[in-house]
């Protein structure tokens, strides 16, 4: 296995895991091992005949299916054949193009046995697909605004009443959870709310290659541009997972300059910044940027208490402020993850017959609070940091005053004071015995910076980031 990347074979096996369960994929995908023979044919080692057996029984077609998409090939055809990769590559293959296994034992010697499959694709999805998607629920009216979101909301708000005139395309970008598809959808609503017959389209970049790949396989492609090119508002989620994806990226390159010529809006969310997104064309990367670049962050804590309140709201629960602040300490990497913290509460409530109050948040959140305790300690917090300025863990806790180590104490502080329940003289004394009046000013200081300096606030939130996986 020479030319081989592992990571696109790992990325089908991502995507079967989203489907199978882990024993399944264990037992009988991670042994198999991948080589393209040509740009069009995959063949799949099997270290056995019984494993490959139960492959092309089993999940053959669900493989091909996540091949096809991956190598954006509708006419990739899968073989099966019993033994290991040949050490040599019969043909001369595009990096990107290669699929391997990362593990799975494999023996050698057997002889070959070629299983044909060009026939398991998945049945046609053809044109009908092409449907709007979007979502009612998702309004600007139910969009809590904090200091994270408010640029992100402002724009688009603005492209909600001026949709293809002003900020085209609007990029909003950011990490998961922080309300992107809330937001997009939300103009796609509003839109939609003063032109019922606006053709405003919502999709997940991953369905557009999807759509793309059956279209050609079913000759249908000319219908797939066309309705694409046809649209008053194309939403388009998650476009990081165009990188990679050539042939999606021409298409959609082609649809992107259609649209925007015809002064129609496009939006596109993103986990980060358009020009950080590798695999993807140059001439992409410049055209997402020439319209307005948004970012959302994670939110503050009160924003995670006001957004908490109002979905206790729309749930017609009364959540007591106390009850609202003890979540929102505990729960910060993401909305996503307060929202489900929010329905455990309330499921744990509705089923013990009991009100919700401090103490029974902390039984029903009591997992989830020990699993992040467990993570973010004072000592994770300064190994982190000093890690990411390239210092020694003692910098950070010993007397040095200079600027290059004074700085990141104090951000490792401030992360200290934000991310754990520990009281300012626990978080003063674990930094070399310090008063609480300097983790006082330290988490001013840092607040301040945050605010004027774009370097410090980034770092500070992929910091952040980082520890609260
Ligand atoms: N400011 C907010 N006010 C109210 N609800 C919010 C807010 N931000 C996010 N949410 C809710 O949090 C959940 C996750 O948001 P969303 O799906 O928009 O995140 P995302 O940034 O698109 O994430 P991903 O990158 O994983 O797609 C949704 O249910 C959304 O309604």
């Amino acid at each position: 296995m020479s030319t081989i990347t592992s990571e696109l074979w790992q990325q089908c096996i991502d995507r079967l895991s989203e489907d199978l369960p882990v024993q399944q994929i264990n037992m009988w995908i991670r042994p198999l091992q991948a080589e393209l023979k040509a740009e069009n044919h995959l063949i799949l080692w099997a270290p056995n005949r019984f494993v490959m057996d139960m492959v092309a029984q089993q999940y053959k077609s669900k493989i091909l299916e996540q091949a096809q998409i991956l190598l954006e090939r509708p006419d990739l055809q899968l073989g099966l054949q019993v033994g290991s990769v040949p050490s040599e590559q019969p043909v001369d293959m595009p990096a990107a193009a290669t699929l391997s296994s990362k593990s799975g034992a494999v023996s050698s010697g057997v002889a070959p046995r070629v299983e044909p499959m060009a026939d398991l694709a998945e049945p046609d999805t053809g044109a009908k697909e092409f449907v709007s998607h979007i979502n009612k629920k998702f309004n600007f009216d139910n969009f809590v605004e904090g200091k994270s979101n408010q640029l992100a909301r402002a724009a688009s708000q603005q492209v909600a009443q001026n949709p293809g005139v002003g900020y085209n395309p609007l990029f909003i970008y950011g990490g998961v959870g922080l309300g992107k598809t809330h937001l997009m959808q939300a103009v796609g609503n509003a839109i939609l709310e003063r032109s019922p017959d606006a053709k405003v389209v919502y999709l997940h970049s991953e369905r557009y290659v999807q759509q793309m790949v059956s279209s050609i396989k079913n000759n249908t492609i000319e219908e797939f541009k066309d309705f694409y090119r046809s649209v008053n508002a194309l939403l388009i989620d998650d476009i990081q997972f165009f990188a990679g994806k050539p042939r999606s990226q021409e298409e959609f390159f082609h649809t992107f300059n259609a649209l925007i010529e015809q002064g129609q809006q496009i939006i596109m969310t993103c986990d980060r910044y358009p020009k950080e997104i590798e695999g993807l064309e140059e001439r992409l990367k410049s055209r997402f940027g020439w319209g307005l670049t948004v970012a959302v962050e994670p939110p503050d804590l009160e924003t995670r208490v006001a957004i908490l309140q109002s979905k206790a709201e729309q749930s017609q629960i009364s959540l007591s402020t106390d009850v609202a602040f003890f979540i929102a300490k505990r729960v910060r990497a993401n909305i996503r993850e307060l929202e489900g913290a929010l329905r455990r509460v309330i499921a744990t409530a509705q089923f013990t017959g009991r009100p919700i109050t401090v103490e029974s948040t902390k039984e029903a959140l009591k997992d989830q609070i020990a699993a992040q305790a467990k993570l973010i300690t004072l000592e994770n917090i300064q190994r982190t940091v000093a890690k990411f300025y390239n210092l020694k863990l003692t910098d950070l806790t010993g007397a040095r005053r200079n600027r290059s180590i004074a700085r990141p104490r104090q951000v490792a502080m401030s992360l200290a004071k934000e991310l754990t329940n520990h009281s300012l003289p626990e978080i003063g004394e674990a930094f070399g015995g310090r008063d609480h009046t300097t983790v006082i000013h330290a988490c001013k200081k840092i607040e301040e910076l945050r605010e004027i300096e774009s370097k410090l606030s980034d770092d500070y939130n992929l910091l952040r980031h980082t520890l609260n996986i």
